[in-house]
């Protein structure tokens, strides 16, 4: 086979960007190495997703795949050298239905939230995530329950049908009622889909909090490095007797407890700010 002359040329400086300019670009800039490091992340999890809809797909859509999913997730973390310290496990009740509510800032939630994931318990995701090729199709049949956010009462009739789910099928949600990711050192006002389906089902609501990622990453700045999260598993908060009227003060009330977790579990103490680091490292926090 003849190649055209030019072919080799390229071919060369192919594999000197791939011998040289990559390694180079991983150890002196961290916006490459930040990129590098996201890039894998989602790869990896569309490459691992693929290795498990063959294994789900035996059984169906079913809320027992999601087993198989945390399992294979479990090792990301030692991957990117993050340490997941999860504190308060034993507030989780012990078989019952209940709606967890946890705070978003990236899709590295994924890893905490594997590593506390309880039994029978199905994420609500946004629509959009069944599109992600493998990943959507894998979360799909470990009955991911998906909400179109565009459309209020098709997502409020989904999350009524969840409500009857959780006590006919002993399952448990987890819901992230900010609604969207939020990476500025607080919360985003929550939300009241979580707690209507609580108060429905008149199950207890777990709230969980994980600690700002902002030591060790911040998609503003590009920087992602090792680091450690701390996930604090909170008190059941109960619903029974409630009504409809007293999920505004509900949802208040939880937001505020999560809050306060969240400023004492972030490593400043404040709970991180925009990320941005001032000069000797103090990260500023905007609150
Ligand atoms: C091995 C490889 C595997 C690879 C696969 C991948 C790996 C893992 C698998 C699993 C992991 C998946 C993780 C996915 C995480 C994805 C996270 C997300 O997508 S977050 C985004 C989606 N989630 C949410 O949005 C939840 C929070 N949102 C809500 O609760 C909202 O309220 C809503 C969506 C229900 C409606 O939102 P919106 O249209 O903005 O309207 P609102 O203003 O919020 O509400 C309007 C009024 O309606 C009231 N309301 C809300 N819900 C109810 C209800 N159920 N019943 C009655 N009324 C309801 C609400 O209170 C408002 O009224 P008001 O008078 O203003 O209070
Ligand atoms: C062939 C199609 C290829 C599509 C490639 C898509 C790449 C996606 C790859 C892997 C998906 C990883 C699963 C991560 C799960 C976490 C999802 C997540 O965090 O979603 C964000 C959502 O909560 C809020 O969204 P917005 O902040 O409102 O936006």
């Amino acid at each position: 086979m003849e190649l055209w002359p030019g072919a080799w040329t390229v071919l060369l400086l192919l594999l000197l960007l791939l011998l040289f300019l990559l390694p180079a670009l991983w150890f002196y800039s961290p916006s490459a190495k930040y990129f590098f490091k996201m890039a894998f992340y989602n790869g990896w999890i569309l490459f691992l997703a693929v290795l498990a809809i063959p294994v789900c797909a035996v059984r169906g859509r079913n809320v027992e795949n999601m087993k198989i999913l945390r399992l294979m997730l479990l090792h990301i973390k030692y991957l990117y050298g993050i340490r997941v310290e999860v504190r308060g496990a034993h507030h989780f009740p012990p078989s019952q239905p209940y709606v967890v509510v946890s705070n978003h800032q990236s899709s590295l939630d994924l890893l905490g939230m594997m590593e506390v994931l309880p039994g029978r318990c199905v994420p609500i995701a946004k629509r959009e995530l069944l599109w992600a090729g493998s990943a959507g199709l894998a979360c799909w049949l470990a009955g991911v329950i998906f909400i179109d956010r565009k459309r209020t009462g098709d997502a409020i009739s989904v999350m009524s049908e969840v409500a009857q789910t959780l006590l006919t099928q002993d399952v448990r949600v987890w819901v992230f009622p900010e609604g969207t990711r939020n990476h500025n050192g607080s919360m985003l006002p929550f939300k009241r889909g979580a707690f209507h389906l609580a108060v429905q089902a008149q199950v207890p609501i777990v709230p969980i909090v994980m600690s700002s990622y902002q030591d060790f990453y911040c998609k503003k700045e590009r920087r992602f490095t090792s680091g450690r999260c701390q996930v604090r598993v909170l008190p059941p908060v109960p619903t029974e007797g409630l009504t409809p009227d007293d999920v505004p003060a509900l949802a208040d009330r939880v937001r505020h407890s999560m809050l306060t977790i969240f400023r004492e579990i972030s490593t400043d103490g404040r709970g991180g700010g925009d990320c941005l680091k001032k000069p000797g490292g103090v990260v500023e926090a905007r609150l």
